[in-house]
């Protein structure tokens, strides 16, 4: 079992496939072009893979593949199937823009693959490309429904944004209502990376917003997700995701794996060591003693809690989110 020094056990790994993006969002990702990670610096999946055995067997329950965009990395699938098929039971879920999906969710789907989370900013075409600065819905659109055809249990994420997809809050919940999807509003988190006039819409106006046209009860956290849960009166549950509230951290479970090799505490702050080298050497006690190091490290809590000011300098491409 891997337990931090605030008490909290972690059994969850968010697992950055790629930092590379065929979106640019203005939240995530700066627009001009910039150097990426040159490629011999990236672990190869049996790299990743071997560090991610390690991390079972030490206590990892939940794992996350993520980017960047996932799905721009070949032979995910391939990658999928060598995680369910050391573990079947562990808890394999993707996070990904969704655009390359519909060729795609089949694939991961028999590779073992079972949950997804789909980020959808807006309905409407125009608002969608201004936020991702590409025309990015229709494909979007398609892949959600190619999913759901295959059978994933799909979660949305929206970025509610003032002066940008406010006005969308109902319809997005809406649209995932209808489908059987949660939708989980995440609050934006301020980072350097991202356009600096940026204003993300917090709990209180979101749950004001539909609040104006249901009834809902607060449902509380489940588990450990990072998303606070709220219940409609016909059922259906929603989400937000709140790091400016104080709270938030108590029952953080994760640590994050960037492509690199990096081993990331806390997705607010720069530390980070490399198990890059240990794996790579096939040094498995080694990529252990970094897991337990990082594990011992993880700080308290965030610093979006202090304020709105507080920035941080990690990139969400980079980690995963
Ligand atoms: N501040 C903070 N935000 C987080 C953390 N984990 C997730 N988030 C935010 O929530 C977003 C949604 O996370 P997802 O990638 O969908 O994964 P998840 O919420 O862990 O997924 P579930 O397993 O479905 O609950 C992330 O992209 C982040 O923006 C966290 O540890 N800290
Ligand atoms: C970094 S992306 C990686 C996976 C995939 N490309 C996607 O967008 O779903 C993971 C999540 O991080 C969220 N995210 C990125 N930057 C954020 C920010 N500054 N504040 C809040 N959420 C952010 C995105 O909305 C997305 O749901
Ligand atoms: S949020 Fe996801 S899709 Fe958007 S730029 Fe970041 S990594 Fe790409
Ligand atoms: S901000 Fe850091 S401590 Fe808080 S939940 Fe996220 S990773 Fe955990």
């Amino acid at each position: 079992m891997l337990i931090d020094s605030y008490g909290r056990t972690v059994d969850y790994l968010r697992v950055s496939v790629t930092e590379r993006c065929n979106f640019r969002c203005q939240y995530c990702m700066p627009e001009k072009p910039f150097s990426w990670v040159p490629k011999e610096n990236l672990l190869s999946f049996e790299e990743l893979f071997e560090f991610i055995k390690v991390s079972i067997d030490e206590g990892i329950k939940k794992i996350r593949i993520t980017g960047g965009e996932p799905l721009l990395r070949e032979d995910l699938d391939t990658f999928i199937k060598m995680i369910y098929d050391y573990k079947n039971d562990i808890d394999l879920a993707m996070t990904t823009n969704a655009f390359l999906l519909k060729g795609s969710a089949k694939k991961l789907y028999d590779a073992g693959l079972r949950r997804l989370n789909v980020s959808i900013d807006s309905l409407k075409p125009e608002i969608a490309e201004a936020i991702a600065k590409k025309d990015v819905l229709p494909n979007v659109l398609a892949g959600i429904e190619e999913a759901l055809r295959v059978g994933f249990k799909v979660k949305v994420n929206m970025v509610p944004m003032k002066g940008m997809n406010e006005g969308e809050v109902l319809d997005v919940l809406e649209y995932c209502k209808d489908r059987g999807m949660v939708v989980r509003f995440i609050e934006y988190m301020e980072n350097v990376h991202a356009e600096v006039d940026i204003k993300g819409m917090q709990s209180p106006e979101l749950l004001s917003i539909i609040g104006s046209r249901y009834r809902y009860e607060d449902e509380g956290f489940d588990g450990h997700s990072p998303s606070h849960y709220y219940k409609l009166e016909d059922g259906y549950e929603f989400g937000i995701i709140e790091p400016h509230k104080d709270d938030f951290c108590t029952k953080c479970n994760r640590i994050r794996l960037t492509a690199e090799g990096n081993l990331i505490p806390c997705l607010y702050f720069d530390e980070a060591m490399s198990i890059r080298d240990a794996v790579r050497r096939g040094d498995i006690k080694e990529a252990a003693l970094v897991l337990k190091e990082v594990i011992r490290t993880k700080p308290e809590k965030n610093r979006w809690s202090e304020g709105d000011t507080e920035q941080s300098n990690r990139a969400f491409y980079e980690t995963g989110g």
